[in-house]
């Protein structure tokens, strides 16, 4: 098979807490303008992977190669309760360099939470704090978007015009990771890597669960 262009590449990742041995060898490339699923049971370490991924933390052997810029969405919230919505917006398009918030208005409007722009972290529901977790990992438009569960909490709407966002990034030739336990995900997403005894392999439509193939809208 000859090498195509990529936006991410990991070749033989090792991670362990302790003895506990998570990742084994994982391989995985992804190309730009893709739209792919990591899955896998609880525990069976996407989360660790994606933190990997991101630098978050170091992997004991392997190598990771990410092309342009990253976009991380954790699955645990890093918000400031004492901030608005806004404040953070600010706050990342300095961390980001960005001249303007313009990108992350849009995704307020796309996700339905800008009536709360003015509003103190500490009050919003949760999945409104998800929402600005994810606008936070999209809104300097990174190359390459690392997102572990980035709907939890989201109302059935905010959820479809969350794969309506991914399915436009992967258009516009980004390269779009998303981390899921749900079957019925599947069928939104171009590829499906399975994490299984700490390797990731391709995991075919045709070897998916049927509810897997549906698209439920
Ligand atoms: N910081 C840590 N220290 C020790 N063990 C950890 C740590 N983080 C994760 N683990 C363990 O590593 C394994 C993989 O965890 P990880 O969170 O990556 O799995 P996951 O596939 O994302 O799970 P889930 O679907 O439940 O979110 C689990 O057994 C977990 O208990």
């Amino acid at each position: 098979m000859t090498p195509g262009p990529y936006a991410l590449r990991v070749l033989d990742v090792h991670k362990a807490y302790r003895s506990h041995k998570v990742l084994r060898g994982v391989s995985v490339t992804v190309e730009p303008g893709s739209l792919v699923g990591v899955v896998g049971e609880n525990g069976s370490g996407k989360s660790t992977l994606l933190r990997v991924l991101s630098g978050q933390i170091a992997a004991d052997a392997g190598e990771v190669e990410l092309r342009g810029t990253l976009g991380y969405c954790p699955q645990a919230t890093v918000l400031n309760d004492a901030l608005t919505v806004d404040q953070h917006l600010r706050w990342f398009r300095t961390a980001y360099r960005l001249d303007g918030t313009g990108r992350a208005g849009e995704l307020l409007d796309e996700l339905h939470f800008a009536e709360y722009r003015h509003t103190r972290v500490e009050a919003l529901s949760g999945g409104t704090r998800q929402k600005l977790n994810l606008t936070l990992a999209l809104m300097h438009d990174p190359d390459v978007l690392l997102l572990d569960e980035p709907y939890q909490g989201f109302d059935w709407e905010t959820y479809l015009q969350f794969w309506d966002v991914a399915a436009r990034l992967r258009d516009r030739g980004r390269c779009v990771l998303v981390v899921s336990h749900l079957a019925w995900d599947a069928g939104r997403l171009d590829v499906v890597h399975r994490l299984r005894d700490g390797v990731a392999a391709p995991w075919n439509a045709a070897e998916r669960p049927a509810a897997a193939q549906g698209v439920p809208r």
